[in-house]
């Protein structure tokens, strides 16, 4: 449904995205996922259709963006991160304009903001001006702008910015009931909403897609499967040579053993993706005659991809590589 290839926007001499690829399947909720600054807007405004593209390609539902920009938004309902809004018309009244100007025609206007009310739970409020609306109504309204004409993709920039913590809930709920047949990307710099809402997540960072699968999948995609803590009773080399003999385990570090009694030590084990040998480490320990006093495992979560690939640069270009070659491959 959407197809982006090698997207790049200069502005001036500052590159703001660079080679951006991605598809989006029709029915797919995707999470564009950036700190500040990363080119998340760039590129929402670029598939909308609202900015050309310096470099490469962008189609929704076939048609190449800025070439049919007039086809293409009347595939797409678009909520920029400051909702287009006029404060001193009703929320119905506002959505009878906007489906107007959408080029809904006359007939079909009332079926389809009774549609976009409804969908967003906003019948209480359709006679209400919408300067007299809570920011999170006023959220819902422009997510009802947005969809009035039933377009096929809709594209939310930063739909949660500023509500409280309630509303917060309320929107996502709102964005998953809107998925279905219905093609989504919204971008955040938030963490949660992507694994709340989302099935796919877009990480982009100083305008490149460093990753892009399945929350799960990134947790355990792009730092090995399981790492353990285990503190052991019992010479520190010993258990080092055992643990390292445990088929599945890529990575030992001995770690402080500081405040632990004489005999102890602590390691941590990193196993390759695919593996989880927690007993068979326990057993290998045991069978060395060495004790077993505490035993922890942890999974690598969306949060610890995100902040390797955002704040490590070695971590960036590892990725960047992995991609490039991935690539190669396939070609
Ligand atoms: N009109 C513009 N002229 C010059 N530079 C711009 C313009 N718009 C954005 N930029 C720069 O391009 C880069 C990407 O900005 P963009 O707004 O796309 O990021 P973003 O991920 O949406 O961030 P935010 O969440 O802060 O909006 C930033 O360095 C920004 O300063």
């Amino acid at each position: 449904m959407i197809e982006v290839e090698h997207l790049s926007k200069t502005y001036g001499t500052h590159r703001a995205i660079t080679d951006v690829t991605f598809r989006v399947e029709q029915g797919e909720i995707l999470g564009f996922l950036g700190p500040n600054g990363a080119g998340k807007t760039t590129t929402m405004r670029i598939l909308t259709g609202y900015l050309p593209a310096t470099e490469g390609t962008a189609r929704i539902a076939g048609w190449e963006v800025h070439e049919n920009s007039m086809a293409v938004r009347r595939q797409i309902g678009y909520l920029p991160e400051t909702p287009p809004l006029y404060p001193e018309m009703t929320v119905e009244g506002f959505l009878h304009f906007v489906a107007r100007i959408k080029g809904v025609n006359g007939g079909d206007r009332p079926t389809r903001v009774a549609a976009a009310l409804s969908s967003c739970g906003l019948q209480e409020k359709r006679d209400v001006l919408i300067r007299k609306l809570s920011k999170g109504f006023k959220q819902r309204v422009g997510i009802a702008q947005a969809i009035v004409h039933d377009p096929p993709v809709i594209i939310l920039d930063e739909p949660t910015v500023g509500l409280d913590p309630r509303q917060i809930i309320e929107v996502r709920n709102l964005i998953k009931n809107l998925g279905g047949d219905r093609t989504i990307i919204l971008s955040t710099h938030i963490l949660p909403e992507v694994s709340m809402t989302c099935n796919r997540v877009a990480i982009i960072h100083r305008g490149r897609v460093v990753a892009i699968d399945s929350p799960d999948h990134l947790g355990s995609q792009l730092t090995a499967g399981t790492a353990y803590e285990l503190e052991v009773a019992g010479d520190v080399l010993l258990a080092q040579q055992t643990l390292e003999q445990v088929a599945g385990v890529e990575r030992l570090e001995i770690l402080s053993s500081e405040g632990l009694a004489a005999d102890r030590c602590k390691l941590h084990v990193t196993t390759a993706v695919g593996t989880d040998p927690g007993r068979e480490l326990a057993v290998a320990l045991v069978a060395a005659n060495l004790g077993l006093y505490e035993m922890r495992r942890s999974q690598a979560t969306l949060e610890d991809v995100f902040l390797q690939l955002t704040t490590e640069e070695t971590a960036i270009n590892a990725t960047l590589e992995k991609f490039d070659s991935s690539e190669d491959a396939a070609a």
